[in-house]
Order: C-alpha cells, then structure tokens, then sequence
C-alpha cells in the first residue's frame, strides 16, 4: 500500500504518544450525533464538539428535544452535554452503604462553528452524509462526495498540525488518497494521517451498538506515524470498548470492509426475499424455513427475516456503491452479481403492493387503506428510503378514497412533511392523512398494510427467537435490563454500570421518577418552532404520547387493540403483513381476512 502523505514532515510527526483533549466531529446527523455523544459519555475529560452547518439542527441538539429519537440517547446526552450534580449510590440493592458520584462537568458540546472547533481538536470525525449520486458520471450508483470533499476543504484549511482526519462516513475505497492529496495541496509539507473508521451502529439500537459494539475498526496507513494515530483512536475507544474488540487494519481494507459488511448483511435480506416468493407459491412458509437454515451455525439466525425489503439511508447506496467501484475496475460481472441484490429488494416491495392491490379486485377506488409503520424500521423516527413511501406512491395511482399513516415513533408533523416532498405539487389533491393513533388510522379502512415490524403491532407475543448455532459468538455482553447490576466490579462505577442501574430502576413499576439516581442538572428548552413541542402539546388533546420521554421508553411497548380495530373496520377487512408480525390465526376469528410475506395461506 502506498504511504498516504509522504511530504518529508513525517519524519517529524508524532513523536511520543498522542494526547487526545478535544474532538470535533463534523456532522450532526444520525451517526454524528449518537457517535460524538457516546464517546463524550465515556470519556469525562475529552471535549467533544459537534458542528453542523444546519443551524436548526445544533439548535435542536441543544434543547430538550434533539433532532433525531433513538431509545436510550436522550439520558446520555442529559449526562455529557449537561454535566451531572454529585450523588450517592446504594453498593447493593438494599445495602446502606453508599458510593458518592461526583459531580460532572459537560463536555459533549453542538456548534456551528466550523472552522474554530476543526481548528482546535486534535481528533476530527468527519460523519457527514455520502448519499448515491443522482445525477452526472455515474448516476444512480456513485457517491455523491459533495459534502464529504467540502468539509475535506475546511479541514485542509483550519486543521492544526498535527490533527488526526477520521472518515466515520461510509465512503469509496480509496477515499483517504483524496483526503491526502486535498491536505497536501491546501498545505504542502504540514503532517496530518488520515484513519479509516466506519461506523457499524444500526438505526433503533444506535445507542447500545455504540456502548457494546461488536467491533471497532481502524485502518490507518502501516507507518509509525500511521500507527500511532491508530493508537491514540483507539485509546478513545478503550475507555469502554475490550481491547481485543478493536481490530486494526489498512486504510483499504477498512474502507472496502465497511461496504462490504452492508453488502453482505442487504444480500441476506434479499436472498431470504427470493426464498419468500418461492414459499408463497409452494405452500413453504418463510419464517419455518429461516428457522431451519438459521440453527447451522455456518449460517446463522441473523438477518433472515422475510418482509417487504429494507430501507434506510445506507444498504442502497452502500451495495450501488461496490456496484460502481467493481464497474470502475473493469470488473462488470461482480458489478452485476451485487446489483442483483438491489433489484431483489425492490422487486419484493412491488411484489407486495402488487398482491394488495390484486386482493382488493384490481381496484382501490372509493376505499381506505392504512399503512401501520412508516419508518423503515421499529424503534426509530428514521424514513429514509422506508419502503412504505414507495408503496404509498404506488397505492395513490389507484385512487383510494384516502390513505391513512400512523406509526409510533414517527411525528405525524415530520411525516406530513416528508410525503409532501416526496410527491411534489401531486401531494395537495392526494387523499392522505397522517395519524396520531392507530385506532383513528385503521377506522373503517379496508385493508391495513404493516410496512415496519413495530412490535406495537404484533397480535401474538413475539414467537422465541431462532435458536442460535451451537457454535454461537460469545455470550453478549450487554447487561440485562431486568437486572439489577450491583454489586458494581469496582469500587467507582462506570458510567456503563451507572446507566445500566438507571435503565433497571427506570423500568421497575415502583419508580415513578426518570432520574432515579438524582443526578441530572436541569435540560435547555425548545425554541417556539420545535416538531415535537407541538406534537406534545396537540396530543394532549389527542392522547397521542411520542415516546420521547425519559423513563417510558424502556417500559414495555403497548401493543395495539386488534379486536377494537377489526371491528371498526369496512368489510371485507384485510391486513397485509408485510414483515412477519400478525399470526394469522388469531385474526382469522376476528374475522379478518390475512396476506402475508413468505406464506400461502388466505382465509
Ligand atoms: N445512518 C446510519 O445509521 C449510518 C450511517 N453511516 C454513514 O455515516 C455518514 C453520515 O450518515 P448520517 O449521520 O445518517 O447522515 P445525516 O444526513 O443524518 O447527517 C449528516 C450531517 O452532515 C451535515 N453536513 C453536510 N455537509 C456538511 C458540511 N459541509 N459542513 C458541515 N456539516 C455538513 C448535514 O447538515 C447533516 O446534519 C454516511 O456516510 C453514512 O453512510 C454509517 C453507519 C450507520
Ligand atoms: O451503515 C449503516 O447505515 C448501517 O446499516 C444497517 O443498519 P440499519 O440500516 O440502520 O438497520 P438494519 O437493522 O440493518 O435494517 C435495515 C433494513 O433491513 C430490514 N431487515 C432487517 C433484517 C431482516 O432480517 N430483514 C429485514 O428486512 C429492516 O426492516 C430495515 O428496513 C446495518 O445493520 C448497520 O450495521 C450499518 O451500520
């Protein structure tokens, strides 16, 4: 591999270790954000500052309500960015004996100014967004690396000496060369080493991915200078991640590992996807047939669940994105072999619409259908690429009387919006409504299409998962809500321990106060403008919560009413379960009528 910079200054660079006092990272999105907020969790004496062009965004991050909901940030954001006040911990759970936290200073800070926090850290995080160019050379599967060379410019102009460049955003292999040449030309002869380290978080469980990530990778150029940067990010890590979790690599092989580890984990999907088409013909049922291929551990129970396709940000564009590196490299039929798992996905959401469509005699006119789920998947307020906004557009051209929406996470305010765009000036005549209960959504509808496998949704008890290979990975190591942690391993807890006692005492029926262990300092407010102060306050009209308060987040998810809904339904009442959560005996004697992904049956 070559040497990224070789400007003469290395010689130089790097002597004794790195101390690292501030980060800056650069994006405040769904990476940005949790990532920065993790790391200045863990490490009390970092200064981690956020910037962000998009001033409504930093507004929000430093209010009471941050742009983004994923379950558990909310408490880690009220200890970084807040600081916490001293307080005494019971050692045992009935035990007198207490041990006294003290007070913390903040030290997770969100900002618009650029140039002077890049200026100031001697690591920055570069997490902005690298979405599939959809225009120009290679349209519909390049990179646009719009804002990731931009932020690159700003770096190349205020980085100190010295600074450590981070690429957290998912980009092409190859990358860290134009980040090199970028520095190099702005600043000849100033030493900077660039370090690959993707971030492997999944939407809804950010938060725990964070606190007990599978692994960390670091890929940093194989020279001293290069490998002692690597050491001092991943003395970062180490205040919480097990050392034998942070795999060191090139820059290459991290870059390429990342999309590659999407790729694998969309191929899954789409191969279960093409199975589930094969089931509805045959009289297979999908869920059965996952469950017998998932307990050989060659295998694994992962990743299996049929439905109508994934979404998000990033499987898409990270699959198109080895798609047009292999093309690049002359290597078409690896191109095709990837392409194949993006044409799969969105045959199996067409495939559905399809058949809803078909169920209802060919013909939505005069008719309601709802859409249960509009995020692209449960636990988050995510929508980027969710298949329902794909299959509402193919529901509009059969002129339904109206479309209905209704999902748990999401603001009905953001998703009124969010269709809005999505439809252009169409969006004004078309009969859709947003909901804030599902009850509302589902009145006289005839036919529910679930789109996202909330658990909200389910009529049954989720079924007892696959059981794992024999050979299963280590037992996990994250702690089990429903235990109490004490005894702590060490006389001063971690902040781990500390937010595993909190989630533990928040859940207990007898505790009525989202900070049971009394050390949270008062939070900032919300501007006039705030999405979710308006939902609260309408809601209290509705009775619509959004789940974004401490505490309840973690409680149990109230599951809807199928009875109540079936009986409001108009005949003949269907339910399309696009992602395996109905068991459709029970509805059947509700009388309702079931289509499910990856089996025959209809009643
Ligand atoms: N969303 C996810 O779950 C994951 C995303 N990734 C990768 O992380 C990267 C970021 O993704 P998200 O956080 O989802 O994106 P996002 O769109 O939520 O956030 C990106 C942020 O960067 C800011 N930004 C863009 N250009 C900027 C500039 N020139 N200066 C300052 N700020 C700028 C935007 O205003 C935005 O707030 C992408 O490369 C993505 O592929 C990786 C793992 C998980
Ligand atoms: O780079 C990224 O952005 C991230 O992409 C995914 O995370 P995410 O897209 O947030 O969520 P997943 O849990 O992977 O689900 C993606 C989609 O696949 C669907 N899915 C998932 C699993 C399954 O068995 N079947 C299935 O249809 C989900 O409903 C969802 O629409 C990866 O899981 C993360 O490791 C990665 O960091």
């Amino acid at each position: 591999m070559s040497t990224i910079i070789s400007n003469g200054a290395e010689a130089n660079a790097f002597k004794g270790d790195i101390k690292v006092e501030k980060i800056c990272c650069v994006g405040a999105g769904y990476v940005g954000g949790p990532t920065a907020a993790v790391i200045a969790f863990q490490n009390p004496h970092i200064q981690v500052t956020v910037v962000d062009r998009d001033e409504t965004r930093i507004r929000r991050w430093n209010s009471l309500h941050p742009p983004i909901y994923e379950p558990g940030l909310h408490d880690i954001i009220r200890i970084a960015r807040d600081g916490s006040r001293e307080a005494a911990v019971a050692k045992e759970p009935s035990s007198e004996d207490a041990v006294t936290l003290a007070t913390r200073q903040p030290n997770l800070f969100f900002s618009t100014d650029i140039a002077k926090h890049i200026g100031e850290a001697d690591i920055v995080l570069v997490a902005v967004n690298t979405p599939t160019k959809y225009r120009g050379v290679g349209a519909g599967s390049a990179t646009d690396m719009t804002a990731f060379e931009a932020v690159t410019g700003v770096v190349a102009q205020y980085a100190r000496e010295g600074a450590i460049i981070v690429e957290k955003s998912t980009v092409p292999c190859r990358t860290a060369q134009l980040v090199a040449d970028t520095l190099n030309m702005h600043r000849p002869g100033v030493h900077f080493e660039i370090l690959s380290n993707p971030e492997f978080l999944a939407a809804g469980t950010a938060v725990a991915d964070l606190l007990y990530p599978d692994r960390i990778l670091i890929g940093s150029n194989p020279t001293p200078a290069g490998k002692k940067a690597a050491e001092a990010l991943a003395s970062v890590y180490a205040a919480w991640v097990p050392r034998e979790r942070i795999l060191t690599t090139n820059v290459w092989s991290s870059e390429l590992a990342k999309l590659v580890a999407n790729s694998m984990l969309a191929q899954r999907i789409s191969s279960i996807n093409s199975i589930s088409a094969l089931c509805e013909q045959t009289g297979a049922d999908v869920d059965e047939v996952a469950r017998a291929v998932g307990v050989d551990p060659r295998i694994g129970n992962k990743f299996l669940m049929a439905g109508i396709g994934f979404g998000g940000s990033c499987f898409k564009k990270d699959v198109l994105n080895l798609v047009y590196l292999a093309e690049t490299m002359g290597l078409p039929e690896v191109a095709e072999y990837w392409r194949q798992v993006v044409k799969m996905n969105e045959y199996a959401r067409d495939r559905f619409s399809n058949r809803v469509i078909k169920c209802l005699n060919n013909t939505l006119v005069g008719k309601k259908v709802t859409i249960l789920g509009f995020a692209f998947k449960k636990n988050t307020s995510d929508t980027r690429e969710a298949p329902a906004l794909e299959m509402i557009k193919t529901l509009l051209e059969e002129r339904p009387r109206e479309v209905a929406v209704f999902d748990p996470c999401c603001n009905p305010i953001v998703i009124k919006q969010e269709i809005k765009a999505l439809l252009g000036p169409s969006a004004d005549g078309a009969n859709i409504s947003v909901y804030g209960n599902a009850y509302d959504a589902c009145e006289k509808s005839t036919a529910i299409i679930i789109a996202t496998e909330f658990d909200e949704f389910r009529n049954q008890p989720p079924p007892p998962p696959t059981p794992a290979p024999v050979e299963a990975a280590p037992k996990s190591r994250k702690p089990d809500p429903k235990a109490d942690p004490r005894p702590f391993k060490t006389d001063v807890p971690s902040e781990n321990e500390l937010l595993a006692l909190h989630k533990y005492l928040v859940q207990r029926p007898e505790v009525k106060s989202a900070d049971p262990l009394d050390r949270f300092n008062v939070e900032p407010s919300c501007e006039d403008d705030c999405p979710d102060c308006i939902q609260e306050r309408e809601s209290e009209e509705t009775g619509f919560a959004t789940g974004m308060g401490s505490g309840g987040e973690y409680k149990a998810k109230e599951r809807v009413d199928w009875v109540r809904i079936s009986e409001n339904m108009a005949k003949p009442r269907w339910v399309f379960d696009g992602r395996g959560v109905i068991d459709s005996r029970e509805m059947v004697k509700l009388g309702v009528r079931v289509e499910s992904v990856g089996r025959q049956h209809r009643f």
